[in-house]
């Protein structure tokens, strides 16, 4: 499982793991955020209305689920164990509160944090992207601090300075190489 807060890389890494390393398979959240531009359903994310969400947790379809920066997010639970009984090497992206409730549920799971090399850096990275309002740069960072704060929980911490180190030494924790 990787975390870190909102512009740190971690899709970056994923995306340049995922390159080399295809067989690696990552899990498609629900989310109830809007896409952002070249964003794809069932491929970054399954963007679902507040409805579905409800029913996806009413239905226990999710692995776990959290609410991050005003939106929801949640893991299908299925593909997971499908994957897991395929013996897929298997890569959840999900927030602080999500690796929480996977610990306890799969206590077996590994939990790492991507860190970001300074906050200024992280500040310029998610500013940099340029895909959210200032108004929700803010709440990101905010919640920046609390994850930043958690990061004792996780079992290691990558510090994202290099985009190819990281993916490399992510592969290497995944035991894939
Ligand atoms: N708990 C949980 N968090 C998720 C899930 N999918 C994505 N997230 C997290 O939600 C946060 C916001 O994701 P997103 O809106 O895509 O922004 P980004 O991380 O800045 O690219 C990030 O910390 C993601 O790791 C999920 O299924 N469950
Ligand atoms: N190691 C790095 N050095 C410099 N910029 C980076 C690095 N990793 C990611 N970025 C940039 O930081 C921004 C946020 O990355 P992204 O992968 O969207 O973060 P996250 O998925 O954690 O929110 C993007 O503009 C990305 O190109």
């Amino acid at each position: 499982m990787l975390s870190g807060p909102s512009g740190v890389g971690k899709s970056t890494v994923v995306a340049h793991m995922r390159k080399e390393h295809p067989e690696v398979w990552l899990s498609v959240s629900a989310t109830t955020r809007k896409p952002r531009p070249g964003e794809r359903h069932g491929v970054h994310y399954f963007f679902v209305t507040d409805d579905e969400m409800d029913k996806l947790i009413a239905n226990g379809e999710l692995l776990e689920w959290a609410e991050f920066a005003g939106n929801r997010y949640g893991t299908p639970r299925a593909a997971v164990l499908e994957h897991l009984e395929a013996g897929v090497p298997v890569l959840l992206e999900i927030d602080l509160q999500g690796a929480r409730q996977v610990r306890a549920s799969m206590p077996e799971a590994q939990l790492v944090f991507l860190a970001p090399p300074s906050w200024e850096e992280l500040v310029r990275r998610l500013t940099g992207r340029g895909t959210e309002s200032p108004e929700v740069i803010d709440r990101r960072l905010e919640a920046a601090k609390t994850e930043l704060a958690a990061e004792p929980e996780f079992d290691e911490t990558l510090v994202n300075t290099s985009v190819e180190d990281v993916a490399r030494e992510l592969l290497a924790l995944m035991n894939v190489v």
